[in-house]
């Protein structure tokens, strides 16, 4: 098993101007986080997410240990979400009681878990588990949301390409956190804009990783303040953080989904501003 830390510093609006295509990607691209056998963790200083993913593949994964967060235990003082974005299930033990997932399920991890094994049913079609974690300070049980549990909202318009299926799984709406929000948004067949309108929320940073795709397409993910975007050119299994200041949204050459993880002073899913698309710039 390896297990690697990288870190991101989150940068500033004012340092947009004087960021080239790379620097940009070393800020808020997390690349390809899902690879058989390992854990690939990214320590964010963006509200502290730690964004990873974990894809046990021969023999079981272990993440408990909190060295790299300055806690005896990865989880002593954070929450977490993990999604199972793999073909195959998968069992995630924590503190010895096993949770099975099912592709598109999310296991809840409450503050104070210490051991936590993630396993796959088989290696050849691995789980492949994505995970977002955030500083709590209310504890909330260790448990599992399927998608079936999940809270789904449609939205958007074909004729605009941005039809959409949103799936809340840690909200207030469907199983409780302290900060922490995630869930899961598939485009529809022939849709291919995610996010629309776009928005920032000044009092919460969010995370995106894109997966799904096939190896020829990408998504274009837009981010920046209103009056001065970029992109990043997405693949598969590329994650992106997008600071409370930055607009987002994304296009797609082809099918994709991606998990949306939030952290920050509220759990307001509609505390967003909206821009309109003409005052983009
Ligand atoms: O397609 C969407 O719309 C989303 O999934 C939006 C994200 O949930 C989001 O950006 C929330 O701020």
């Amino acid at each position: 098993m390896t297990t690697t830390w990288t870190t991101r510093y989150g940068g500033s609006p004012a340092m947009m101007d004087s960021m080239t295509q790379e620097d940009l990607r070393e800020e808020y691209l997390i690349p390809a986080i899902f690879a058989p056998g390992e854990a690939r963790l990214c320590y964010t200083h963006v509200d502290r997410m730690i964004v990873g993913g974990i894809v046990p593949a021969g023999g079981a994964l272990q993440i408990g240990d909190g060295a790299e967060v300055g806690t005896d235990h990865l989880f002593q003082a954070r929450e977490g979400g993990i999604a199972n974005l793999g073909r195959g299930a998968g069992t995630i033990t924590v503190d010895g009681t096993a949770h099975r997932l099912d592709p598109r399920d999310i296991l809840y991890v409450g503050r104070g878990a210490r051991e936590v094994m993630l396993e796959s049913d088989s290696a050849g079609t691995p789980a492949e588990f994505y995970l977002n974690s955030v500083p709590a300070q209310v504890d909330h049980p260790t448990k599992v949301i399927t998608r079936a549990e999940s809270k789904a909202v449609t939205m958007g318009d074909p004729a605009k390409a941005n039809l959409r299926t949103l799936r809340m799984y840690i909200h207030p709406e469907v199983s409780p956190s302290c900060l922490l929000l995630m869930g899961i948004t598939d485009p529809a067949e022939g849709s291919v804009w995610n996010t629309m309108p776009p928005h920032t929320h000044e009092r919460r940073m969010e995370a995106y990783v894109y997966f799904g795709m096939s190896e020829e397409d990408r998504v274009f993910h837009f981010m920046g303040r209103p009056d001065n975007t970029r992109h990043l050119t997405v693949a598969s299994g590329d994650a992106v953080l997008s600071p409370a200041w930055s607009i987002h949204m994304g296009c797609g050459t082809g099918p994709y989904a991606f998990v949306w993880g939030m952290t920050g002073e509220n759990q307001v899913y509609q505390e967003m501003s909206p821009v309109a698309v003409r005052d983009l710039v």
